[in-house]
């Protein structure tokens, strides 16, 4: 009660792009910054340990509990889970760890959109500016072959560090990668994420610990008086004002312990809720589709149908082989092995070295469309030549705005898929290739998120109509036998590879992903939701600009996940990172 119930920027969301954004306006003393965040802020070692980062039940308590898609057309109708941190740190601290960056094209499509100064040269100065790298040790450097190129980090809070603890059999999975003949750039994270590439994680080698967004941008200037967080407290809406000019925003309707107050804003409201709260938000808050609004009996303050709309993720398929080694240890020998698991535990303890510090791997492999397959045309082109309506969500059907957005991303998408600079695909480079990974990087299908009509404040009808657009599910079928021909090279005949789920018997397009969609290997979500609210102009159905403000309104901006109007070939913490730094420049910076 004794907190000021007014503060210059109210922040909604302490997750990474929050705590980023959070950290940068505080900096100036005079400025006063509150941050909502509905999680607590927890350390254990779920949440400490790299290692734990492969356990996502292990942090089960950390997400918005309950919250699945619709049944998903394009997937027999099934409900999926979809893993939205709530915690203090967001996403990061429960993440895979994993830091990388997409390319330089993918960066450029979103100014190619009408985003001025989100390309590549735009964003490069921002992940530079938060990052600083740990490289690994010199033996381990020169043993597994390790490149990175240390102009592309800084000497920023978030220290992002490649662990001494390697293992032997990913020397033949890298060497199976590079017989392929595809480029291999020093590091991925230089704007060439096309070709196989080391990446680091979000990890402090120093303490051997997780680096997340709390760790990295709110512990270390947490004494700070002019910044409060306040947990555990969830914001229910942004109080609008009706103003000639548009709706303005005042202040955020919070509810924590049972309680419902006001927090005021002098400056703006900043909505870094994520890519599944912040449109959910809007839409409580008055501002979304007008028929999603009225069903739910919610007063349109300002009527925007790209409020919830754009809405997208990297679907995949589990790929399944039998491998066998004789190498000692390797990846899972910590969970086989109870005297090794012993001596890695004590080496954790004392020295914050071993296995303890892996997490989910080094490497990853981005391959371009030209790259898996010689019919990387006829793809582009039959994604090119559909028509503006095919495949897209009710809510585009009457509007021309979303339907002319839709279509010029569309065609970047078919030019994109043309390409060797640019990935269509995703494989993880494992040191054991028993589970393998296709990733759809530049998904053709888009979903919505809209809140439910009967239930506005419960789980909003979350729907990614993953694999509804055709072109989606040519890309696993041309991704799986493109692995396929790398998992069974020369180089890795000493694993005895054979192929289990979806099983090499599946060939064809068709084939394959009715094996996987049998088997329930494909999902249409790699916890990287996107794109809700996305940036673009308002005539192509955006719905905040390149300053990130919301369309229609005043001192309301959006600076999480939702705005990005392509996702990014690359999983998406470094993004965030990136755009957390950018927009609390661009924040600064208004007049
Ligand atoms: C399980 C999981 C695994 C992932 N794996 C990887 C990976 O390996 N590599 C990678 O690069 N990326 C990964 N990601 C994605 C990455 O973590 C996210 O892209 C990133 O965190 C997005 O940042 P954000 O700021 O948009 O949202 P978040 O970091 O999710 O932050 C949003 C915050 O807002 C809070 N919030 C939401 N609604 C409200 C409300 N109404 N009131 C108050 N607070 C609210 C949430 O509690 C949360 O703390 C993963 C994500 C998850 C969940």
């Amino acid at each position: 009660a004794s907190r000021p119930a007014e503060y210059d920027y109210v922040i909604v969301g302490g997750g990474v792009t929050g705590l980023i954004v959070a950290n940068r306006l505080s900096e100036d003393k005079s400025k006063t910054v509150i941050v909502i965040e509905g999680g607590a802020s927890v350390d254990n070692d779920a949440t400490m340990i790299p290692w734990k980062a492969n356990d996502i039940s292990a942090s089960a308590d950390l997400i918005w509990k309950g919250i699945k898609t619709l049944p998903e057309p394009g997937l027999n109708n099934t409900a999926f889970d979809v893993y939205v941190a709530k915690v203090l740190g967001g996403g990061s601290v429960i993440n895979g760890m994993i830091y990388d960056r997409g390319s330089a094209a993918d960066y450029d499509a979103w100014e190619a959109l009408g985003n001025k100064g989100w390309g590549w040269k735009g964003m490069l100065p921002y992940f530079k500016k938060g990052t600083r790298f740990q490289p690994p040790s010199p033996e381990i450097t020169k043993k597994f072959g390790v490149t990175w190129d240390p102009s592309v980090y800084g000497d920023g809070p978030l220290t992002v560090s490649i662990t001494d603890t390697q293992f032997d059999d990913i020397k033949d999975y890298w060497a199976a990668w590079r017989a392929t003949g595809v480029y291999v750039p020093r590091d991925g994270n230089a704007g060439q994420a096309y070709g196989p590439s080391w990446y680091g994680n979000t990890m402090d080698k120093e303490t051997g610990r997780r680096a997340h967004a709390r760790y990295a941008y709110y512990d270390p200037i947490a004494s700070r008086r002019n910044l409060v967080i306040v947990t555990n407290t969830e914001a229910k809406r942004v109080i609008l004002k009706d103003n000639k000019k548009g709706a303005i925003a005042t202040g955020v309707e919070v509810t924590s312990n049972g309680q419902t107050y006001t927090i005021n804003a002098k400056k703006e409201v900043i909505l870094a809720a994520g890519a599944v709260q912040t449109p959910k938000l809007l839409q409580l808050s008055g501002v979304g589709p007008k028929s999603v609004l009225k069903a739910a009996g919610v007063k349109v303050q300002v009527e925007l149908d790209s409020v919830g709309s754009n809405f997208h993720d990297h679907p995949y398929a589990t790929v399944v082989f039998n491998t066998t080694t004789k190498t000692f240890p390797t990846v899972n020998s910590l969970m086989t092995d109870p005297e090794y698991n012993a001596t890695q535990w004590k080496q954790y303890e004392e020295k914050k070295t071993g296995h303890y510090t892996y997490a989910r791997g080094n490497a990853l492999s981005f391959i371009s469309l030209p790259d898996v397959t010689s019919g990387f045309r006829n793809i582009a082109n039959a994604l090119a030549r559909q028509k503006d309506t095919d495949y897209l969500p009710e809510i585009y059907k009457n509007n021309k705005k979303l339907i002319r957005g839709a279509a010029k991303q569309r065609k970047i998408i078919s030019e994109l898929y043309k390409r060797k600079d640019a990935a269509a695909v995703e494989y993880p480079l494992p040191s054991d290739g028993t589970y393998g990974l296709v990733g759809v990087q530049k998904p053709a299908s888009r979903g919505t998120i809209h809140i439910n009509a009967k239930n506005p404040n419960g789980i909003p009808d979350i729907i990614y109509n993953a694999f509804v657009n055709p072109v989606d599910k040519t890309i696993i079928g041309a991704g799986l036998r493109y692995m396929r021909t790398v998992w069974l090279s020369k180089q890795l005949e000493k694993f005895s590879i054979s192929e289990i789920i979806p099983g090499a018997q599946h060939t064809s397009d068709d084939d394959i992903f009715n094996a996987l969609l049998a088997s329930n290997f494909l999902s249409p979500t790699l916890a990287h939701p996107s794109g809700s609210c996305p940036m673009m102009p308002e005539s192509d159905g955006g719905c905040v600009d390149d300053k990130l403000q919301v369309y229609g309104t005043q001192r309301l901006s959006v600076v999480d996940a939702s705005i990005i109007p392509i996702i990014p070939s690359c999983h998406l913490q470094a993004t965030a990172y990136g755009i957390g730094e950018k927009a609390a420049d661009i924040i600064k910076s208004r007049k």
